[in-house]
């Protein structure tokens, strides 16, 4: 007999009437640009990812909410510079709406917050996991979506709040295995920035597009750097201030170029100390050199790297207290972080972490006999009944294929409906790891 495969497609009998010609067109079978298909195994390495950010969120009591992937351009339009602006996937609708695919997940936070009001008490403690988009020419050959993870802390001024946040990350790269030695955290406040520049007659608006420039050192040239803050009208002493400042490395050393008045340094140190009591300060560094590059960000702020500098940020975030308010909302504190489903990996292929997330399903049913079809739908009912998985064979194959089968499937168990046995109530049970096989009422099952 041929080998035995399961349903091989081009083999498929001509039984299925072709397709109407009208609209039999040869389509391309892949994802868009920039987009990715989750077939089941990239789909369970993915539930488990989302399994474990739902998990430790859960852990620090935050509540789950989402936001249509579509949202009104108006949140993105943010004169900063930012590149998730210059990238926005956006277009206008057949309303004549202007509309984007979210670049980020937390203005339309700050809109339904805004929208809630006062019916949503403070603190409010939210997360989300949601497919972001943006729309980058292809020459770089990058990902246009990806999933962020995001928690989000509104309605607490103090550095509790990031602290809480820093928390939840690091106990999210314990239970998957990612210690200290592998990834860090460098910490800082865009206070520190605005504090220099205090020193210095900066126009009001010149501060965010300041940090968004201070973001990209390190991926263009410092001569183009200067050159964009001298554009944003910051004087050449403001900006060797700004860049001797952006070399700290120490809380110490800033607290004697800032002074220990300032909010930079309080913050800061309120930060570094919580960290002894959440039990990671083996996680965390001071490096005044982290801005981020989101405009909104006022305070605080942190990104997740890699301790061998092979890869980009796992993760980032800050305090944003006014992004309520320029959205028309009252003056609420806010602080969150976003963590996306690509860094993190990269890095646990890196450090051989990658978990393996087979297929399970306990039962493959199957009937000997056409005229048992009906039984073993019974007995798969009966199974699932008691939380078993169950694959039912829903075509009469003959057994090698089902044992071909129960082996792809990673079954434990293969229930064989047979025309005697069926006349005494019986199954037959093969227990599949070890052959041993015995006949049970179907009554009896477990
Ligand atoms: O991290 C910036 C970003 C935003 C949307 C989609 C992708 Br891929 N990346």
């Amino acid at each position: 007999t041929s080998d035995v495969t399961e349903t091989p497609r081009a083999g498929r009998s001509n039984s299925v009437s072709s397709p109407p010609v009208d609209y039999a067109q040869k389509i391309d079978v892949n994802p868009p640009k920039g987009t990715r298909d989750f077939p089941p195994e990239e789909m369970r390495l993915r539930n488990w990812l989302f399994h474990n950010f739902r998990q430790v969120s859960e852990l620090f009591g935050f509540e789950e909410v989402d936001y249509p992937v579509l949202e009104s351009e108006a949140l993105y339009i943010r004169k900063a510079g930012e590149e998730i602006k210059d990238q926005l996937y956006c277009f206008e609708d057949k309303g004549n709406r202007r509309v984007a695919l979210r670049p980020e997940l937390t203005p339309s936070l700050a809109r339904l917050v805004i929208q809630k009001g006062k019916s949503v008490p403070l603190p409010i403690k939210w997360f989300a996991i949601g497919q972001c988009w943006r729309y980058e020419r292809m020459t770089r050959g990058r990902r246009r979506e990806h999933y962020q993870w995001n928690m989000d802390i509104i309605g607490v001024p103090d550095a509790t709040g990031e602290a809480e946040l820093i928390s939840s990350i690091v106990t999210f790269f314990k239970k998957i295995g990612i210690t200290a030695k592998d990834v860090g955290f460098k910490i800082s406040s865009r206070k520190v920035l605005q504090e220099v520049l205090n020193l210095y007659s900066v126009p009001e608006n010149s501060f965010a597009k300041a940090c968004i420039i201070i973001d990209k050192m390190g991926k263009i040239p410092m001569e183009e750097i200067k050159k964009e803050l001298r554009s944003v009208e910051l004087s050449n002493d403001a900006i060797e201030d700004l860049l001797q400042v952006l070399s700290i490395k120490s809380l110490t050393e800033l607290e004697e170029k800032l002074g220990g008045s300032g909010e930079a340094v309080r913050d800061l140190k309120q930060l570094f100390s919580l960290a002894e009591k959440f039990g990671y300060s083996e996680w965390i560094q001071f490096d005044a050199s982290v801005v981020r590059g989101l405009a909104y960000y006022t305070g605080i702020v942190f990104e997740g790297f890699d301790r061998e500098g092979k890869l980009r940020a796992i993760c980032g975030g800050g305090r944003y207290d006014y992004l309520l308010s320029t959205f028309g909302g009252d003056d609420i504190p806010a602080c969150g972080f976003g963590f996306g489903d690509a860094v993190i990996i990269e890095l646990l292929k890196e450090r051989q972490l990658l978990p393996e997330v087979p297929l399970e399903v306990e039962n493959i049913v199957c009937s000997l006999d056409p005229d048992l079809q009906g039984v073993a739908a019974t007995v798969a009912t009966r199974l699932r009944g008691k939380g078993q998985r169950v694959d039912l064979v829903l075509e009469n194959k003959p057994l090698k294929w089902v044992f071909k089968r129960a082996a792809r499937i990673n079954a434990q168990r293969l229930i064989l409906v047979g025309r005697s046995e069926w006349e005494k109530g019986m199954v037959n049970v093969k227990i599949l790891s070890t052959g041993e096989q015995h006949q049970v009422n179907l009554d009896d099952l477990q």
